[in-house]
């Protein structure tokens, strides 16, 4: 076994149908007043269901999270908490509506109780994400990582099937990663296996059944284990190449994820063998990169770019992007092969091994 650093960061976690009804007494946990409530303008409705449990101990509600948590909205939420006089915030929502409670966490200190909905795996990580005068910049900080997460698959049951099944593979992508991860240990690994595995029975249950409670919940634990493995160690070519894609062309975040997985696996096929055993065995199949693509499509998920924005014209200059800062990854960066794994995933092939 070769050495390795295993983290292990401190959140609190709360799972299962129903665990939302502690919120108040986790509170108190944390011992907080009042509670700011953030959630997109579609999930108003949910976000001010969880204030009413909480009574006085709202502050208020905030529904103006969108994706890659624009600075001004993230101004404009810190202010609203401090005028409100709120002392935490409670995020009910996606990685967007948790990415603006870290972007709040990140200079003001403010502790988070994450209310998961979708399996983005935010909640777990201390990634956070700021776009600012049309640029994203990431980074990791310990301050904005959640301080208690309550996965309650009811707030699930109605997330559409068709982005319950790119939200799955969008954690599913964080598990693949760090199986092959030049930062990977023993322990994290068990994680993503376990992960993927999850996942890989719950997304065709749960399209054939989105409000059965029980499959639900096992989606969500396959999205924690994948989260916590996006925090624990670093990603790679797929992770680099959705954050190319959707910065850089705008696509949506969680079906780039889908379309580009099985492309990013069988570029590094050959150069992480081990890992592909493992998510391979993981889905039961015989080839992780057709195994990834097979998921999606039988399942109904869109498996080209070409169907979800990107144009032909704007192939090569995601190529040049992507190639403009080398990072760790398998298999080398090697201009030719990206620019025919873009054009795989433009045109949405099966990976042939
Ligand atoms: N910092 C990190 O560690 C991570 C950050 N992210 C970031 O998160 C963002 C994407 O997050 P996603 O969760 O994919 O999407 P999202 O949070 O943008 O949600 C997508 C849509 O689904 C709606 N929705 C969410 N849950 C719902 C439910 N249960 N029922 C009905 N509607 C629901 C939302 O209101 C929104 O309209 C990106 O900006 C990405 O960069 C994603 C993964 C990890
Ligand atoms: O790409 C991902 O799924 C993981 C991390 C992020 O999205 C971070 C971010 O860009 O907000």
């Amino acid at each position: 076994m070769k050495d390795f650093v295993y983290i292990g960061r401190p959140a609190r976690v709360l799972f299962g149908p129903g665990t939302l009804r502690q919120l108040a007494s986790e509170l108190d946990r944390l011992g907080v007043r009042k509670a700011l409530v953030l959630s997109t303008p579609e999930q108003r409705a949910s976000a001010e269901q969880v204030a009413g449990m909480l009574g006085e101990r709202a502050a208020g509600v905030f529904d103006r999270a969108v994706m890659h948590v624009p600075i001004e909205t993230a101004r404009e939420a810190r202010a609203h908490a401090v005028r409100l006089g709120a002392d935490c915030a409670v995020a009910v929502g996606g990685g967007s509506t948790v990415g603006l409670g870290k972007a709040i966490a990140l200079d003001s200190g403010l502790p988070i109780v994450a209310v998961p909905t979708t399996y983005a795996g935010s909640e777990m990580t201390t990634i956070y994400g700021i776009t600012e005068a049309g640029l994203k910049k990431t980074g990791r900080d310990d301050r904005v990582l959640p301080r208690t997460v309550i996965y309650d698959p009811e707030l699930t049951l109605g997330l559409p099937v068709g982005m319950s099944i790119t939200s799955g593979m969008n954690a599913i992508a964080h598990a693949a990663e760090g199986l092959y991860s030049t930062t990977s240990n023993p322990i994290i690994d068990l994680m993503a296996e376990e992960g993927i595995r999850a996942l890989g029975v719950a997304l065709p249950r749960l399209r054939a059944q989105p409000r059965d409670l029980e499959v639900r919940g096992n989606a969500l634990y396959g999205a924690w284990l994948c989260g916590t493995v996006l925090a624990s160690v670093e990603m790679a070519l797929h992770h680099k190449l959705c954050h190319t894609l959707g910065g850089s062309f705008n696509l949506p975040h969680a079906e780039t994820h889908t379309v580009v997985l099985p492309h990013a696996l069988a570029y590094n096929a050959k150069a992480a063998p081990e890992a592909m055993h493992r998510i391979a065995r993981a889905l039961e199949a015989k080839s992780a990169p057709q195994a990834v693509y097979d998921l999606a499509r039988d399942n109904g998920a869109p498996v080209a770019l070409r169907d979800i924005g990107m144009r032909a014209e704007d192939l090569d200059r995601a190529c040049d992007i992507a190639l403009q800062n080398q990072y760790p990854n398998p298999r080398p960066l090697e201009r030719a092969a990206l620019r025919q794994l873009l054009q795989d995933a433009y045109e949405g092939k099966r990976p042939s091994e």
